[in-house]
C-alpha cells in the first residue's frame, strides 16, 4: 500500500517534547512544510494508552489531525534494554516522573542494570513516526539506533536518554554530539527517511 504524499503547507507537529520539535523541524528544513507545534496551537497532550510504539504515534497524530484539520506529524519514541525485559520501551517519558526529570530516568536505568549482575549493558532507542490526516488514514514508520549504555551519563546535548547512549561505531554519546551528527544516525532521523521516501512528492 502507498502512502498519501504530502504537500507543502502547515503541518502540525504533534508532540509537546521540546527537544523532539526541534529535532523534527530540522528534519523538515528541506521539504517545503511549515511545522507548527501541538504545544504553539495549544492542542492537549493525549493520554498514550497503546501498548506499542506505532499505536501511541497513531493516536497523537490522529488526535491532532482531528483537531486542527490539518496533517499532523507524531512521534513515539524511547529506549530499549533488553536486559530490563524491554524497559523502559514505551515507558521512557513516564519514568522521568511529573517534573519529566532524566537524571531520575536514567539513573533508576543504571540502578536496575547494576542489580543484574550479567546484564549486558545495550539498549536501542526506537522511534516512530506517524502521519496523520483529518479523514482518519495513518501512515507510520520505524528507525532504530543500537548502542552502549554507559555510566556516568556524558553530555549536555540532544534530550532525555542521550547522555547514556552512545551509538555503535562512536565514542561519544548522542548527549555529546552536534545536532546534526545525531540526525546523521538517529532512529528518528532514521524514521524520517522512510517517511522522506513514502510521502514526500520527487
Ligand atoms: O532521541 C532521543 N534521545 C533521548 N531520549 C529519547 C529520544 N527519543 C525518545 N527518547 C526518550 C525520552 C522521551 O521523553 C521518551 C519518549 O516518550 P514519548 O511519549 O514518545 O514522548 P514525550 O512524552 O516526551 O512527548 P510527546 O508524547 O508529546 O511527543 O523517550
Ligand atoms: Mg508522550
Amino acid at each position: 500500500m502507498s502512502a498519501r504524499t504530502l504537500m507543502p503547507g502547515p503541518l502540525v507537529v504533534a508532540s509537546h517534547n521540546a527537544g523532539k520539535v526541534r529535532e523534527i523541524t530540522a528534519l523538515l528544513g528541506p521539504y517545503g512544510v511549515e511545522p507548527v507545534s501541538a504545544g504553539d496551537l495549544g492542542l492537549p497532550e493525549p493520554e498514550e494508552t497503546e501498548n506499542t510504539f506505532a499505536g501511541n504515534a497513531r493516536l497523537k497524530a490522529l488526535a491532532a489531525a482531528q483537531a486542527t484539520g490539518l496533517p499532523a506529524l507524531a512521534d513515539d519514541s524511547g529506549l530499549v534494554v533488553p536486559a530490563l525485559g524491554g524497559a523502559p520501551g514505551i515507558y521512557s517519558a513516564r519514568w522521568a516522573g511529573p517534573e519529566k526529570d532524566f537524571t531520575v530516568a536514567m539513573q533508576r536505568v543504571h540502578d536496575e542494570l547494576q542489580a543484574k549482575p550479567d546484564a549486558v549493558w545495550r539498549g536501542y532507542f526506537v522511534c516512530a513516526l506517524a502521519l496523520g490526516w483529518p479523514d482518519g488514514l495513518c501512515d507510520t514508520f520505524e528507525g532504530r539506533v543500537d548502542g552502549l549504555l554507559v555510566w556516568p551519563p556524558r553530555g549536555t546535548r540532544g534530550f532525555g536518554y542521550d547522555p547514556m547512549v552512545q551509538p555503535d561505531g562512536h565514542v561519544i554519546t548522542f548527549g555529546e554530539m552536534e545536532p546534526q551528527a545525531k540526525h546523521a544516525i538517529s532512529h528518528r532521523a532514521r524514521a524520517f527517511a522512510q517517511l522522506v521516501a513514502a510521502c514526500l512528492p520527487r
